[in-house]
């Protein structure tokens, strides 16, 4: 809130900003006599367990968000486990194909095709210009494993948002969801009558290129301390726009850099406790990706650095790598392919395409495969029981999103490999009991990284965000593991304990700003560890 004093000493007329205010008491009479804030939590928490489907309780959830935002947030951090998979991945996809039909109301900014030219004036619309700090922005062309949902992308926007208020604790008023309305090509959306987005093909890549510097700029002086992160763009706009931004502006891409590190991560935790029982050393386990887009490449790209930190060459580590794409093992002699996947084509195999997932794990013998294709039970008992054979503890992340798109569930990647798997899944799975134990499931979902690495480059004021910036939030994650959750076998810390790992996150991904000279608060470079950490802690909203 503005407010326009003009004090007895001066003048003149002076504006103060003022911290937000708590709404006032409502005066007597117009509550209940026996409304209890701690009941209330109670009762809320009844009326969305009440609902039978989960889109109700999405509809219900962001009905609160609206109207109690404190609430809402409260308990989220109080039911962590239970609210994520209903705000977000998997529940934030239904509601995305859903998009049209459930709308209610407006929430964030659409900044369309027709706005090019003219977009400036569509963001100083936002209402809050000075308290901008982090932005999602979509284009809707690749949600989740979903495909091209137009406008209807909004949802992964809202969604993300959503969790770096609850996980990192930015401001409500700081948050910024974006979808770009640059047409869908999706015949189904552009023949619904309720669709909310243009009704047109998607432009082309010239057109849409010359729409984001446009957007970009304009992003930039609008919101001088904005972050933007960039979510779910078709494959190779992700890459384009992630290269064209990354050293001008402070931007990310979740898909790319968020996922690759929250896989390094989990890998990390997972390839020590395989190589114990292997007995082989680190620096030799080997990875094949099923899957080479946005997320596969990207992982692939940010699981070299497991490796380059384990001693071998950029080369080398590559090496340790393979791709399988719609074709098969990705390999040069295959003739020509997509820019993005040629840094993992194998240059030492020219023989005949290798198509079948068997055939190439008898082919690779990897110690570990990673699924980022979307393909529904790709990850058939045979695979399983084949990394089991190659393996005494093989690692097999099924991370494709939503639930019902994951390469395995985690029950068949037990009973297939005997409860020897060292898992993690992108969206959520059960813990279950085998053999007398319960066996927890690694949710490796950027979830965990992207609001410490945001909130840090926030903090930092970072101008751009470093490769080096999104491995210390990797390595801040495999290190905030606590020696019970090591000693049941996770290699991820729980999800409950998020904001913890946000601000130690967050507090690295500072120091590494730091190191690298991207960042812009100086006041922070003086602090020793203990303080920059209860500096972030202070910084974080409490609902
Ligand atoms: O949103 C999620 O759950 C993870 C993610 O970025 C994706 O699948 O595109
Ligand atoms: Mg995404």
């Amino acid at each position: 809130m503005t407010i326009v004093l003009t004090p007895y000493w001066a003048g003149g007329v002076q504006k103060l900003k003022m911290a937000p205010q708590p709404p006032a008491k409502p005066k007597h009479g117009l509550v209940p006599t026996m409304l209890d804030e701690s009941v209330h939590e109670q009762r809320t928490l009844a009326q969305l367990r009440s609902k039978t489907s989960n889109l109700e309780k999405y509809i219900f959830l962001s009905a609160l968000k609206e109207q109690d935002t404190p609430m809402f947030y409260r308990l989220c951090l109080k039911y962590m486990s239970e609210f994520t998979p209903l705000i977000y991945t998997p529940t934030v996809g239904d509601a995305c194909q859903q998009w049209s039909h459930i709308y209610r109301r407006p929430e964030g900014l659409y900044v369309s095709i027709k706005d090019k030219g003219n977009i400036r004036s569509v963001l100083q619309n936002w209402p809050r210009l000075d308290e901008a700090r982090i932005s999602v922005v979509t284009d809707g062309s690749r949600i989740l494993g979903l495909g091209d949902l137009g406008v209807n992308g909004m949802g992964i926007s809202v969604g993300k948002l959503s969790l770096y208020i609850a996980a990192a604790g930015i401001r409500p008023e700081s948050t910024i969801p974006i979808c770009l309305d640059l047409g869908t090509n999706t015949q189904k959306y552009l023949d619904d009558p309720l669709y909310l987005g243009l009704r047109q093909k998607r432009v082309s890549e010239k057109e849409m290129t010359e729409f984001m510097d446009e957007f970009m700029y304009e992003m930039t002086r609008t919101f001088p301390k904005l972050l933007v992160q960039f979510e779910d763009f078709s494959t190779d706009r992700a890459f384009l726009y992630l290269d064209r931004f990354r050293h001008k502006y402070p931007v990310f891409n979740d898909d790319i850099q968020g996922t690759g590190a929250v896989v390094l991560s989990g890998f990390m935790n997972a390839a020590k406790l395989s190589s114990k029982a292997s007995g082989q050393p680190l620096n030799t386990h080997r990875i094949l990706f099923f899957g080479a887009g946005s997320a596969g490449v990207g992982v692939g790209m940010q699981l070299t650095s497991f490796f380059t930190l384990q001693g071998l060459s950029e080369q080398e580590a590559r090496e340790r790598i393979w791709l399988v794409d719609s074709q098969g093992l990705v390999f040069d002699a295959r003739g020509p392919m997509a820019e993005h996947k040629k840094v993992f084509s194998r240059k030492d195999y020219n023989g005949a395409p290798i198509t079948d997932l068997l055939d190439i794990l008898e082919y690779v013998k990897p110690t570990a495969l990673v699924g980022l294709s979307t393909i529904s039970g790709a990850f058939h008992p045979e695979v399983i029981s084949t990394m089991a054979a190659l393996n005494p503890r093989p690692i097999i992340f099924p991370l494709s999103n939503p639930v019902r798109l994951s390469e395995c569930t985690f029950e068949d990647a037990v009973k297939y490999t005997d409860g020897a798997v060292l898992f993690a899944s992108g969206s959520p799975f059960p813990e279950m009991e085998f053999g007398g134990q319960t066996l927890y499931p690694g949710q490796g979902n950027n979830m965990y990284i992207f609001p410490g690495l945001g909130l840090g480059a926030i903090l930092a004021r970072a101008t751009s965000v470093t490769d080096t910036m999104v491995e210390a939030s990797s390595l801040g994650l495999a290190d905030s593991l606590t020696p019970e959750e090591r000693s049941l076998g996770m290699i991820y810390p729980r999800i409950s304990r998020i904001r913890e790992i946000s601000a130690f996150i967050a507090k690295e991904v500072i120091r590494t700003a730091q190191r690298e000279g991207v960042d812009r608060s100086p006041e922070l470079r003086s602090m020793n560890d203990d303080q920059l950490l209860a500096f972030v802690n202070s910084k974080m909203w409490n609902p």
